[in-house]
């Protein structure tokens, strides 16, 4: 017998992949409903991750004039005294567009959103605490697709108080730019929001627990990075975990298991983040999460409950924006069987530190671990004219290819427009594409895409050094031949 229910898919949350679920079962005609709080619209990619700290970083780089110094000297600044109103007067902004966007988006798909937070009462029939008013809509629905993304873990042995103690959701509510801060966790949120304030002049410590920071990114690229970071005056404590974290009145002290103490006026906490599952009553649908509050799902985004879908953050790694959408849209297509391929093994990963980092494919390290023979060419800013032209002269692509198959294996990038360049390298991969593809391309002139044509010429000549000296040398020895 065939049931029917309230809507054919109920989205539980409003992140980049709810969104996105939604908006692919509209398309197929289903009846489509998106549960979220009203002041999360866009989840928190758009409120409280994503596009506010890279809407900041915008204003930290523009109000600074720190990409113009090279050109105008050190001493170059659009605005002497930056204050928090200058940076979040254009937060504001496009967090309402962006807002905007995806009301409208979800309305001209026929997509209602219902303003509350969800829980499950059986598999097929939420609760939805609706906001702003004393009761509950209850709704059924065929498919449900969680997408309720991650919150920010908070230790007990630090007392946040949302005023010098803060989490990575919470740092942008701080009233003024602190004159010194200690970030704690050096993973992809910590380092971004730490770079930034150090542009900005705060004089910020970093504390990570592991003895490197980005250790998955090339360590080259790395070392360039804290060398940058150092010289706007940033101290790294590597190797060391936080044991307390203290505030009053005046400042805090962040207190290191080794003992050391860390006087700052203020303390952002970023040392992980947890799926955010604990308002949704799993244990009713026949759910549970793992101590992190994460759910596991099989390769088509299904929970152990076949009709109930999990995408984005709650299910752990990658937990990026991007990556989201896509699970989120092939979520839905495989709920109302739609055919899709699955999505391309290669991914890009964006840092958006001041300078930004970015790369796709291999590390040295990994294709040494796995005996693949390999050539690196390199290419540096400051030998582009476009390099000149902005003022970028730390600026670096690395450029990675197979030995023999002259294969691009990985790109790796630092500086300026990182995290758009990348998708050249990306796209000549996803291509199979080899070396010579580049060293026969025509780029424009000047421009930083150019960065990949001498990275190209690099490995080839490299390359043609080594096939030269090989047959010279078989030449010389009969028996190498
Ligand atoms: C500071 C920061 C910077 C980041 N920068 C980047 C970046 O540069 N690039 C990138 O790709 N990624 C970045 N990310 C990660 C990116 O934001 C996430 O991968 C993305 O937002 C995850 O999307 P999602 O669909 O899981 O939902 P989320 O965006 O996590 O949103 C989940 C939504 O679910 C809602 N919700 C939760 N429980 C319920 C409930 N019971 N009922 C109703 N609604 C509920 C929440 O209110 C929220 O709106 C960043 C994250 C942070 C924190
Ligand atoms: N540009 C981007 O793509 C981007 C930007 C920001 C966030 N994100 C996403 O958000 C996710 C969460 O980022 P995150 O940085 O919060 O998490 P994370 O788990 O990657 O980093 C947390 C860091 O804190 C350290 N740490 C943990 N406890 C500590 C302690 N007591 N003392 C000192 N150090 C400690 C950990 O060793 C780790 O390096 C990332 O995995 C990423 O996918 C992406």
């Amino acid at each position: 017998m065939e049931h029917t229910y309230d809507v054919d898919l109920a989205v539980i949350g409003s992140g980049p992949g709810g969104q996105k679920a939604a908006i692919m079962a509209a398309k197929l005609g289903k009846k489509v409903c998106v549960i979220d709080s009203k002041s999360m619209v866009g989840g928190v990619c758009v409120n409280t991750g994503t596009i506010p700290s890279k809407t900041l970083r915008e204003a930290v780089l523009y109000l600074t004039g720190m990409d113009m110094r090279e050109l105008y000297g050190a001493s170059y600044r659009v605005k002497e005294e930056i204050t928090i109103s200058d940076l979040l007067a254009r937060l504001q902004h496009v967090i309402g567009r962006e807002t905007e966007v995806i009301r409208a988006q979800l309305q001209r798909n026929h997509i209602e959103l219902i303003p509350g937070t969800a829980s499950f009462l059986d598999p097929h029939t939420l609760s939805v605490d609706l906001e702003g008013q004393p009761s509950h809509r209850t709704l059924t629905a065929g498919v449900i697709v969680i997408a309720t993304g991650t919150v920010p873990a908070r230790p007990a042995n630090v007392k946040f108080d949302g005023v010098r103690v803060l989490d990575s959701d919470q740092i942008l509510a701080v009233d003024e730019v602190p004159g010194s801060m200690v970030v704690v966790g050096a993973g992809v949120i910590g380092v971004e929001y730490a770079s930034m304030f150090a542009a900005l002049g705060t004089r910020v410590t970093l504390v990570e627990k592991r003895d490197q920071m980005l250790d998955f990114c090339d360590p080259e690229i790395v070392e360039s990075l804290k060398f940058h970071l150092r010289d706007h005056t940033m101290s790294f404590r590597f190797g060391e975990e936080v044991a307390s974290v203290e505030s009053s009145g005046g400042g805090t002290i962040t207190t290191l298991a080794s003992g050391k103490r860390i006087a700052a006026e203020v303390v952002m906490h970023s040392a992980g983040r947890q799926g955010n599952t604990t308002a949704l009553d799993l244990e009713r649908a026949g759910l549970e999460a793992d101590k992190r509050g994460r759910l596991s799902v099989n390769e088509k985004y299904q929970t152990t409950v076949p009709h109930i879908y999990a995408v984005g953050d709650v299910i752990g790694f990658p937990a990026l924006a991007a990556t989201s959408m896509d699970q989120g849209r092939l979520a839905a297509s495989h709920a109302f069987d739609e055919p899709v391929r699955d999505l391309q093994a290669l991914q890009p990963i964006g840092i958006y530190t001041i300078p930004e980092i970015s790369y796709c494919g291999k590390t040295e390290g990994e294709l040494t671990r796995e005996s693949v023979p390999f050539e690196v060419g390199i290419s540096r800013y400051r030998e582009l004219a476009r390099g000149q032209i902005i003022g970028d002269s730390y600026g670096m692509l690395k450029l990675i290819v197979h030995a023999d198959t002259r294969e691009i294996l990985g790109v790796h990038i630092f500086g300026t427009n990182a995290t758009e360049l990348v998708h050249i390298g990306q796209a000549i991969m996803g291509c199979g594409g080899t070396v010579d593809y580049l060293v026969d391309t025509v780029l424009n002139y000047p421009t930083l895409s150019e960065a990949y044509k001498v990275a190209a010429l690099d490995v080839a000549n490299k390359l043609r050094a080594v096939a030269r000296l090989t047959s010279q040398m078989a030449a010389a020895e009969p028996s190498l031949r």
